[in-house]
């Protein structure tokens, strides 16, 4: 069973089929669905991991979670002092009363306590539908505690102890030939880190990548239609590594390995957040990489935060405990619709012309410039930040996010409202970590794969081009019309078109309705002209007329 319980066409996509379920539900309710996970799992009472991951992870990414809870555990940053396993008839009830009422999208399975609540699970999913089902084989946390012993194995040679439970061995677990009443073949994705991998095999030894691979394909034998093996644990590599085995083709999924004490609830957190990638529609693939990014990311954003006082500490999921500076940020700080006439400066030219960058900034925003980009090559860092800090000035008086060009540091210094990078600076998951949440971040793309990468890394827009040849940008390769059409079709964020747009063909390129373009951005047209002012005006006028016609067709 591709998506368990499937009563939809196994011809539709995973996409295809939430839409169809999506208009089923609006349908039913006049409303809007929203993309909603399931999960079933432990509750951790110092809430980095478990339910209280699950429920968190799915709030930062946008999804509805609900929960159906399998054991209550006592634990904390020292470690897992209790285990009380939820009576499996309970489980089932919640689960019924879930599933009963709830379009759920995908379940996302953590502690299973026993072979019962493994078989509570699969009674479930056998009767209600759902689209995808996530299992993370909960059997030892980060913490190295062994918290569950059969947990996705529906069978295995003697029951777990359940007293302690957490100190249960795993060496009792064997595997059986796969059957349909086992957990494994209903997955989607199974999640195990390297110690669970191994258990799951009957306690091979995985010390290196080439066992991770050889792990990932025997486990997918069992299965499960996609393994991501979790090399957190690997000794010796500057990297974590994951491997991701679809069947056809090994993934080597690299992150950076974040030095921190605060990686509680880190395998709760990637499966949670594969499930809500998947609820939201993505590929399987997507949902992994986008999982991967969230996590690092997160990991990276609290790798200094401190909750409680043992070794090993929980992040935080909405990248807001660390800076009390980024939480009272104005919410919404990014409206695609202001990409719509977008001024990047130039010095050079404002010198040419024999006016100050302030003024220039000034009379564009005066004449309709609806964001600003302070693009500055040739400057000493200094005197970028003291124009940063002037022009903001001007930008906030009228409400104008200003940017900065490549250069976090002027931005965080200045505070300026983001920034604007290429694909040669920082990329964008890195500017998202240094920057914060609320700020803003763009990013230079020709490519539809650079859309996907900068979508991944947490930016809020691409810029797109050259769409024309430039004298501006030396060297800079033109996409022409086409290239900004597939680029654009494709891309999940909004996008703002740049590269030889000026009065003479910006009505053009905004006239064709092309999907997700919501402004042009330009330099020239502006300021390497006389009148910054007129010349600004000229071009809000056009871009209003073309826009409305395009609106029109
Ligand atoms: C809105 C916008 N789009 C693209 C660029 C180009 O950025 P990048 O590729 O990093 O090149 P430089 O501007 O740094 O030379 C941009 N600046 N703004
Ligand atoms: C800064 C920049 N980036 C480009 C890209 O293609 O990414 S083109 C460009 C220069 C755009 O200047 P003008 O409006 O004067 O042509
Ligand atoms: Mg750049």
């Amino acid at each position: 069973m591709a998506y368990g319980g499937v009563i939809l066409s196994n011809s539709l996509s995973f996409y295809q089929k939430r839409i169809v379920m999506s208009s089923r539900v609006q349908e039913k309710n006049g409303g809007a669905s929203i993309p909603h996970v399931l999960s079933v799992a432990g509750s951790d009472s110092g809430a980095g991991a478990g339910i209280q991951a699950d429920l968190k992870t799915c709030a930062a990414r946008g999804v509805y979670c609900s929960t159906v809870i399998t054991a209550v555990t006592a634990q904390n940053t020292v470690g897992v002092q209790s285990v009380h396993a939820v009576p499996e008839d309970f489980v089932a009830q919640q689960l019924k009363s879930v599933l009963s009422d709830m379009q759920v999208d995908v379940v996302k399975s953590g502690m299973l306590p026993s072979v019962g609540v493994v078989k509570v699970l699969l009674q479930s999913l056998a009767e209600f539908s759902v689209r995808a089902l996530v299992v993370d084989p909960v059997m030892v946390s980060t913490s190295g505690d062994v918290l569950a012993g059969p947990s996705i194995l529906s069978t295995f040679r003697q029951p777990i102890a359940a007293s302690a439970g957490y100190l249960c061995l795993i060496s009792v677990i064997i595997l059986l030939a796969k059957s349909k009443e086992e957990l494994l073949p209903m997955a989607d994705i199974v999640t195990p880190n390297i110690k669970e991998a191994s258990a799951l095999l009957g306690g091979i030894r995985l010390e290196t990548v080439a066992d991770m691979r050889t792990a990932a394909e025997l486990l997918h034998a069992l299965g499960p239609r996609n393994v991501l093996v979790k090399g957190g644990d690997l000794p010796g590599s500057l990297d974590a590594v994951d491997i991701f085995f679809n069947g056809e083709h090994f993934y080597e999924l690299r992150s950076s390995r974040i030095k921190t004490h605060n990686t509680h609830g880190t395998g709760c957190t990637l499966a949670s957040c594969i499930a809500a990638e998947l609820a939201k529609g993505s590929p399987m693939l997507t949902a992994v990489r986008v999982a991967k990014r969230y996590v690092e990311t997160a990991l990276e954003y609290s790798k200094d935060i401190l909750i409680g006082n043992g070794i090993q500490g929980p992040f935080d999921h909405l990248l807001k405990l660390k800076s009390g500076s980024h939480s009272f940020r104005r919410k919404d700080a990014f409206n695609p619709s202001d990409l719509f006439l977008y001024a990047v400066t130039d010095s050079g030219m404002n010198k040419k012309w024999g006016r100050s960058m302030v003024d220039a900034v000034a009379e564009a925003i005066q004449g309709g410039a609806t964001i600003v980009q302070l693009r500055e090559k040739d400057v000493e860092t200094r005197d970028f930040l003291e124009t940063a800090k002037s022009c903001l000035v001007v930008c906030r008086s009228h409400g104008v996010p200003l940017l900065i060009n490549d250069r976090i540091d002027v931005a965080l210094a200045s505070d300026a409202d983001g920034v604007h990078v290429g694909q040669s600076d920082m990329p964008a998951t890195v500017a998202r970590t240094l920057l914060g949440p609320e700020k803003i971040i763009g990013v230079s793309c020709k490519t539809v794969e650079q859309a996907q990468q900068a979508w991944i890394g947490g930016a809020d827009y691409i810029g797109c081009g050259g769409v024309y040849s430039t004298n501006t940008k030396a060297n800079n390769p033109t996409i022409g019309l086409d290239g900004l059409k597939t680029v654009c079709s494709a891309s999940k964020l909004p996008v703002v078109t740049i590269g030889g747009i000026n009065a003479s063909n910006a009505g053009t390129v905004m006239e064709m309705g092309v999907p997700n373009l919501k402004g042009v951005a330009v330099v020239s047209a502006l300021f390497d002209r006389e009148n910054v002012l007129a010349e600004t005006k000229k071009l809000h006028a056009l871009l209003m007329e073309a826009s409305s016609s395009s609106k029109m067709q």
